[in-house]
């Protein structure tokens, strides 16, 4: 008799935790499924917009990527509170830097992307079907990241082509997605490129993700992410051998302002922030 009870509890308390646990990694995975669904349609409609506005690869582009993009928000119950806006009121070109959480950055990022500005991706991006062609139309600049020497002579390249095309670069110094609610500590390319093309690195920080999206545990429903751009930060006067105290700078301010948004208690940390 006592095992019965034993398994009816089981049973009882068991099962439903289990259904509801398999019911919200079915949700998660659908919904990220349809993300990506939704990325390839809009990519593949977008396309021949840009292939007969623009006639080919030109961050002009960006534009019509950047309408397209920005009506997904409303799909997945997301909502940007956006500050500093004014702060990328520049003349010229400059480097974006910002965190990246998620493959969901693609949405904040167009929600302020802006006019004459292309991201740095990893060069898989381009092998991505219709997602790929339509970044490269928008101008992506595409690394390997694991040949640093190619990666290096990318961005030298990329340095002179923002002051002759008036470029703004947008680039995520953590170097891959980080949905841990904290920074990576960052690598230096942004710096170096921004020193190389004579341009001020202009730091963009989304709050943390983790209330509304985490894929440890299966979690994605909708969330306001607090956006806020910070002032410029000039890079005159700098020289090659202050790259690491310029990365360590902007590092420690973008995640001072990251906990700030993230509604977390700021914890220091000693160490060095960049990566190398
Ligand atoms: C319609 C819907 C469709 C949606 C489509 C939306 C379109 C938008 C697309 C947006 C795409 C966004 C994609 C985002 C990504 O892919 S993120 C991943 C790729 N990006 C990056 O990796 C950028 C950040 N990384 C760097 O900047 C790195 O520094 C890199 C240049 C890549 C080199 O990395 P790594 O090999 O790991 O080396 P280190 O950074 O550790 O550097 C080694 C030493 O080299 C020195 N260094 C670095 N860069 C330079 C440079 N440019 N010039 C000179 N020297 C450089 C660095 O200082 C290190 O030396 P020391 O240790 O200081 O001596
Ligand atoms: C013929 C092949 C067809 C392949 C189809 C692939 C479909 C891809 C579908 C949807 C992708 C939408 C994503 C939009 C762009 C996301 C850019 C992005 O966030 O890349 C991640 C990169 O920053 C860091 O990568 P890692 O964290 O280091 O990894």
């Amino acid at each position: 008799m006592d095992l019965w009870w034993v398994f009816l509890y089981t049973m009882v308390i068991f099962v439903p935790f289990l259904l509801i646990q398999i019911s919200s990694t079915f949700k998660f995975h659908f919904k990220i499924i349809s993300y990506c669904i939704l990325c390839v349609t809009l990519s593949t409609l977008a396309a021949p917009v840009c292939l007969l506005k623009n006639g080919g690869r030109t961050v002009d582009n960006m534009r019509i990527i950047r309408a397209f993009v920005r009506t997904m928000k409303y799909v997945f119950g997301l909502r940007y509170e956006v500050k500093g806006l004014e702060n990328f009121r520049i003349d010229g070109p400059c480097v974006i830097v910002s965190n990246h959480q998620s493959v969901l950055d693609m949405m904040g990022l167009m929600e302020i992307l802006p006019d004459r500005c292309v991201q740095i991706a990893k060069r898989e991006l381009m092998f991505a079907g219709s997602v790929g062609l339509i970044t490269y139309l928008g101008g992506v600049i595409y690394i390997n990241r694991k040949q640093t020497r190619d990666a290096k002579s990318i961005m030298a390249g990329v340095a002179r082509a923002m002051t002759d095309d008036n470029l703004k670069v947008w680039v995520y110094p953590e170097g891959t997605r980080n949905n841990s609610g904290d920074l990576l500590p960052f690598k230096k390319g942004a710096f170096h490129l921004a020193l190389q093309a004579k341009v001020p690195i202009i730091p963009v920080v989304y709050s943390s993700y983790t209330s509304f999206y985490d894929r440890k545990k299966s979690l994605f429903s909708g969330g306001i992410i607090k956006v806020e751009i910070l002032p410029k930060i000039d890079i005159s006067g700098v020289k090659e051998a202050d790259i690491a105290d310029l990365t360590d700078r902007c590092f420690h301010e973008m995640r001072r302002v990251f906990f700030r948004l993230s509604g977390k208690p700021y914890t220091p940390i000693k160490q060095n922030a960049s990566s190398k």
